[in-house]
């Protein structure tokens, strides 16, 4: 086993092998922009972007055991069970050769979290906030056109309800930390990823790589 020293204090031991990443969440409400930005934030600053949605729904057509239940749970606005979400985001990571990710989407509740961070070890760098009022993510979410199960009224009621209730709690938690980075997400595109810019150009300037001790 190996032990922290004073220069790497924030890092754990994980089971990435000793594959050495730097983490981003990217969180906020269904239809606030996430996956949006994140292709901005890919583009400009080099990042691989995991949406965990994106994962789940590509287990769903690659006939996996796992799909039906995952299909129900999302057209229930439901939380897929962490074991599930963690094992598609692992593999990710380690199949990827990049060691930068923004995880979109995950942690949803406090449980995937402290899981997400058991499992792996990975710590984020901050949490990308994105603050966006019910009424506009409602609006963004019926004209999204994606064909998604999940983009009814009834289903996005649910949603709503699941964010407030179980991933309000994980911003909090992080904001506790000091490590929340918060964004007016009602902005229109453009202006959103200038504020963006801010945020990731002071991060490119500073020694960011999360080092993983393994023995
Ligand atoms: N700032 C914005 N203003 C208006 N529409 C937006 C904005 N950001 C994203 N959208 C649109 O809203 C919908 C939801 O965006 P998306 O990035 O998929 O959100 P999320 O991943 O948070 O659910 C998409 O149709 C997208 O084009
Ligand atoms: O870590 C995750 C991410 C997504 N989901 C499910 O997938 C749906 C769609 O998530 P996505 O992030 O794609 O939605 P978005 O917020 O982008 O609209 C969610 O409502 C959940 O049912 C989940 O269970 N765990
Ligand atoms: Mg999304």
């Amino acid at each position: 086993m190996g032990s922290a020293t004073e220069a790497t204090k924030d890092i754990s031991e994980n089971l990435l092998g000793d594959k050495k990443v730097t983490v981003v969440f990217v969180l906020g409400g269904p239809g606030s922009g996430k996956g949006t930005q994140c292709a901005n934030i890919v583009e400009h600053y080099g990042f691989t972007h995991l949406s965990a949605g994106d994962l789940l729904r590509a287990e769903i057509k690659s006939g996996s055991e796992n799909g039906t239940m995952i299909q129900n749970m999302i057209k229930e606005g439901k939380i897929v069970p962490s074991e599930v979400t963690i094992k598609l985001l692992q593999t990710a990571i380690l199949e990827n050769g990049n060691d930068k990710f923004l995880i979109d989407g995950f942690p949803r509740n406090e449980e995937n979290r402290a899981a997400f961070e058991r499992v792996t070890g990975i710590v984020p760098e901050f949490v990308l906030f994105f603050d966006c009022s019910e009424e506009e993510m409602e609006r963004r979410l019926l004209g999204r056109n994606q064909g998604r199960v999940d983009d009814n009224i009834e289903t996005i009621k649910k949603r709503f309800k699941v964010f407030v209730e179980s991933s309000l709690p994980v911003v909090e938690h992080y904001e506790s930390l000091g490590k929340v980075k918060r964004i007016d997400a009602a902005k229109p595109i453009p202006e959103v990823f200038e504020d963006i810019k801010v945020i990731f150009s002071s991060l490119a300037s500073k020694v960011m790589k999360l080092v993983i001790i393994s023995s």
